[in-house]
């Protein structure tokens, strides 16, 4: 694209030099760089982007765009473009040379504290049921239409997003959902998106230590539902809120008239209402009411929080044009979104759970959760993140304390931190003494399984897809679910300890959800009862752990080991 066209995308900007030259991309790295590419120098946290326009320049970047005027003797090639904020320029330039992919598909961004990625996950299998290609972008990873890549940040910045984006426009993707954090709003990530709808699920504490206080998180949230108002292009944006939580009604009062406004819940004046709920072991049923019609939904997901993640999905389709009817339909079929509440496996009794609740609000959800499937123990094992909101630290082992009968405190992520500093953090909170601290997360893993019973359940909560844990020094490969296996595989057995009235069957009426290692009794002439493994979508509760092919994330199973890892880590 010609510089003298790409430059219209920012009017205000003043720039010196050749304007007839093509630019071939545009980056806020300087070691991204490459003949061609136009630099945006931008002021970071750790470094300032102006340190590097000379390396930008001496890699051939056809333009830079700084926040300061060139030096009055500044004779390059380059063309020098004085924005008063690189930041946006960022977004419209890159969006420009992406071909505005966002005005080309119906695109949802999801905000809030817990849920974006679970419903994300869920507009996007809607729409795909739908419309047959849609993209999907956030914490676990890029769906372009045709592959999927792990994802390095829940919302990337600018550059990356916009070309991630117009790679979903060039496959043919009509829809897109898209995860938006609180640093992606602040940092002007989705500068020049264009949403044909914004989702905000929630508020609860987490990022204290970037936004200081919640009422400065809460205005970053809600940054992009007034930025709505603002968007230049031809839709109409939705703005669709959970207006049972206590941050989403004051959004709803706040934005008034400004802007279109959905909501959601199951108080009594929302758009999008539940009634009826009926929570069981494998799913959940509710009436959905919407403009005097009602809809019987069916999920796999359990967990009211999920019923919450659920309406918000249908909403955001149905304001990009998807009739609910098809929606609802395409739900009972939803896929597991991996590591949140995924059950991979049991072992005479004992159930594990992995799922990626780190902060208070969803761990005392998850751990309710557990509870209402009357467990005899809810065993939970969870750490804190290193070099994350220091405060939520005691507030999370309250919650834990509050709904476990034991609790394993361990390491999640330290980065910088010492780990053993976080634990003594997180014990000032408990508010049980039955809790251990176990520093290695994997001794932990295995102490839960272990200590656990039958009729007990194990949650490990935390990292849910994750697949490694980060020290100061290292990085190492480190997967919750491949540990839990290896955990439940290597648990000492207990069956001749335990007398068999002590298990717990988890039995539904119409279906069962029980130890496969348990064997019925059988009668004379009475074939053994075939036990075909449940199937919701790509759920699989209990039996064999799941094939390759049942798994969004590729994980193979027990087999599946990180490669040259010795016997003795396993
Ligand atoms: C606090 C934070 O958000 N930091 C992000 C931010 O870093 P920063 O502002 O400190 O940038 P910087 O390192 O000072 O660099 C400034 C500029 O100089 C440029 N630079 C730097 C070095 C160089 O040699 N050349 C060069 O051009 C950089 O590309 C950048 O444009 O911009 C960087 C890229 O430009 C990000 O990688 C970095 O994410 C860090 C790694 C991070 O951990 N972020 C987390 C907290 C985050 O963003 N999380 C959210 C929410 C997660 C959730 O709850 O789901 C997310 O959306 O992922
Ligand atoms: N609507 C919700 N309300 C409260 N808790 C939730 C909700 N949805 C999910 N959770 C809990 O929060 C955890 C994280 O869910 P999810 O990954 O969908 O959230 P997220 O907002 O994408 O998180 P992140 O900020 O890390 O990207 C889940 O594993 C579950 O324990
Ligand atoms: N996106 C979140 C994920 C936290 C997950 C937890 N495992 C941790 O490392 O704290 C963050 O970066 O704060
Ligand atoms: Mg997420």
């Amino acid at each position: 694209m010609i510089l003298r066209d790409l430059l219209t995308r920012i009017p205000k900007a003043v720039a010196t030099g050749n304007l007839d030259q093509t630019a071939s991309g545009v980056t806020s790295d300087s070691r991204q760089v490459k003949a061609g590419s136009v630099f945006v120098a931008i002021r970071g946290t750790e470094t300032d982007g102006h340190k590097f326009i000379d390396a930008a320049l001496k890699q051939g970047a056809c333009a830079v765009v700084a926040e300061v005027a060139p030096a009055s003797d500044y004779t390059g090639e380059a063309v020098w473009v004085h924005s008063n904020n690189t930041r946006d320029a960022l977004g419209q330039l890159a969006a420009a040379l992406a071909g505005d992919p966002s005005q080309q598909m119906k695109t949802v961004g999801v905000t809030g504290t817990n849920g974006k990625t679970t419903t994300t996950f869920l507009i996007q299998h809607i729409m795909k049921s739908v419309w047959t290609r849609a993209g999907l972008l956030g914490t676990i990873e890029v769906d372009n239409g045709f592959e999927r890549v792990a994802a390095t940040h829940t919302t990337p910045m600018a550059d990356t997003l916009q070309s991630q984006l117009g790679e979903m426009a060039d496959n043919g993707c009509r829809g897109v959902a898209l995860e938006v954090s609180s640093h992606g709003i602040d940092q002007q990530r989705i500068a020049a998106v264009e949403f044909d709808a914004a989702v905000f699920t929630n508020l609860s504490q987490d990022h204290l230590d970037y936004h200081g206080s919640m009422a400065a998180y809460y205005e970053a949230k809600k940054a992009l539902f007034t930025g709505l108002a603002e968007q230049g292009g031809k839709k109409k944006p939705v703005a669709i809120i959970n207006s049972d939580d206590q941050y989403g009604e004051k959004l709803v009062k706040e934005l008034g008239e400004s802007q279109r406004v959905i909501t959601y819940g199951m108080g009594a004046h929302v758009d999008f209402k539940v009634t009826k709920m009926r929570q069981q072991v494998r799913g959940t049923e509710f009436q959905l009411d919407n403009r005097g019609k009602s809809y019987l939904v069916r999920t796999p997901y359990i967990g009211r929080f999920n019923v919450y993640n659920t309406l918000a999905a249908i909403a955001a389709c149905a304001a990009c044009g998807i009739k609910i009817r098809d929606a609802v339909k395409a739900l009972a079929e939803a896929p597991q979104v991996p590591g949140r509440l995924e059950h991979v496996g049991t072992r005479e009794g004992v159930n594990v759970f992995v799922d990626y609740a780190h902060t208070p609000d969803a761990l005392k959800n998850v751990c309710a959760t557990l509870k209402d499937l009357e467990p005899n123990k809810l065993i939970t094992v969870f750490g804190c993140g290193g070099d994350r909101d220091q405060s939520k630290r005691p507030l999370m082992a309250e919650a834990v304390s509050e709904l476990s009968n034991l609790s394993l405190i361990t390491s999640d992520n330290p980065r910088s931190e010492d780990p053993e500093a976080i634990i003594k953090e997180i014990e000032a909170g408990m508010k049980s003494k039955a809790y251990r601290a176990v520093v290695d997360r994997e001794e932990a893993i295995r102490t839960a399984v272990n200590v656990a019973a039958a009729g007990d359940i194990v949650l490990i909560a935390g990292k849910g897809h994750e697949t490694y844990q980060q020290f100061a020094d290292k990085t190492v490969d480190f997967d919750d679910r491949k540990v839990a296996h290896w955990a439940l595989r290597d648990r000492p057995s207990t069956r001749a300890a335990a007398p068999a009235e002590k298990k717990k069957n988890f039995t539904r009426k119409e279906g069962e959800w029980r130890d496969r290692d348990e064997k019925p009794e059988r009668k004379e002439g009475e074939k053994p009862e075939y036990q075909k493994p449940e199937k919701y979508g790509e759920r699989r509760v209990g039996g064999k752990p799941p094939r390759k092919s049942d798994r969004r994330d590729g994980f193979k199973g027990r087999r599946d080991r990180p490669s040259g890892e010795r016997k003795d880590q396993r």
